[in-house]
């Protein structure tokens, strides 16, 4: 997977790579990051990047020139990669946008500052807009950190089990279930006594319950967009007559 980030703060960015599942699958050639400076993409002695918006109001906008070179420059070295911008008028990010673009080979991920960039860069070289919630941040490179770090660690490899719990509840469309480890009692609370059956049946019963009837008591939205299969419907039903005793 390459991934080309156009932005201020390579640095800033680069720090993805620095630790972890995405810097082992970084080191190991999994998945490549360049971060492209705008910068260096200015033709006038001062390397301006921003200027003030036509038709007033507070702040500077990216200048459209620089983005576009910088852009054609990384479509250019990529060959086919979309081009998708970070911004708070974007799609709402979901796991199925992650794996679809970690099959897709390559992306250029374009980071804004300031209030904004030229709409004729959006009109002209961005396929898709992205955003990763709704709240503003100063700028696009923490979004596109977070799109380099959940398409990476989705790709074959990166991850040394094969599909983590958290894999799973969010592939299926449902939240995790609850995690438990040593030692089995801690300040009176102990762990479900199913979990240390060694029962694999009971365990995966009681981890796809959970995370049903998780899913229904904290985001009942998701359970709309899930066709829940006649066994799950039957968990779903014992779990909330369970919390209602
Ligand atoms: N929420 C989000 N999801 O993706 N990106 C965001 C976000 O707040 N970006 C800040 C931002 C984006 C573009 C420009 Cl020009 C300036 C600041």
């Amino acid at each position: 997977m390459q991934f080309s980030v156009i932005t201020l703060f390579p640095e800033l960015v680069e720090s993805v790579v620095a630790e972890g599942v995405v810097g082992r699958a970084e080191k190991r050639g999994l998945m490549e990051l360049k971060c492209v400076n705008p910068r260096d993409f200015t033709e006038d002695v001062h390397r301006t990047v921003d200027d003030r918006p036509y038709g007033g109001g507070p702040g500077m906008l990216m200048r459209p020139d620089c983005l576009l070179k910088t852009i054609r420059s990384e479509r250019e070295r990529l060959g086919k990669a979309k081009v998708i911008y970070l911004s708070p008028q974007g799609k709402p990010l979901e796991q199925s946008m992650l794996q679809a673009l970690s099959e897709e080979g390559s992306a250029i991920l374009l980071c804004g500052r300031y209030e904004g960039i030229d709409e004729r860069v959006i009109d002209l070289e961005v396929d898709e807009e992205w955003s990763i919630g709704d709240y503003v941040l100063s700028g696009g490179e923490l979004a596109a950190m977070v799109v380099v770090d959940g398409v990476t660690r989705l790709l074959p490899e990166a991850l040394g089990h094969k599909g983590s719990a958290i894999e799973d509840s969010f592939t299926d469309g449902l939240l995790d279930c609850p995690h438990y480890t040593r030692p089995e009692r801690i300040e009176d609370l102990d762990v479900p006594k199913v979990l240390l059956s060694g029962n694999h049946q009971h365990i995966e019963k009681w981890r796809k319950k959970q995370a049903l009837g998780r899913t229904q008591l904290r985001r009942p939205d998701l359970l709309q967009n899930t066709e829940l299969n006649e066994s799950d419907k039957v968990l779903l039903i014992e779990f909330m007559k369970e919390i209602k005793t």
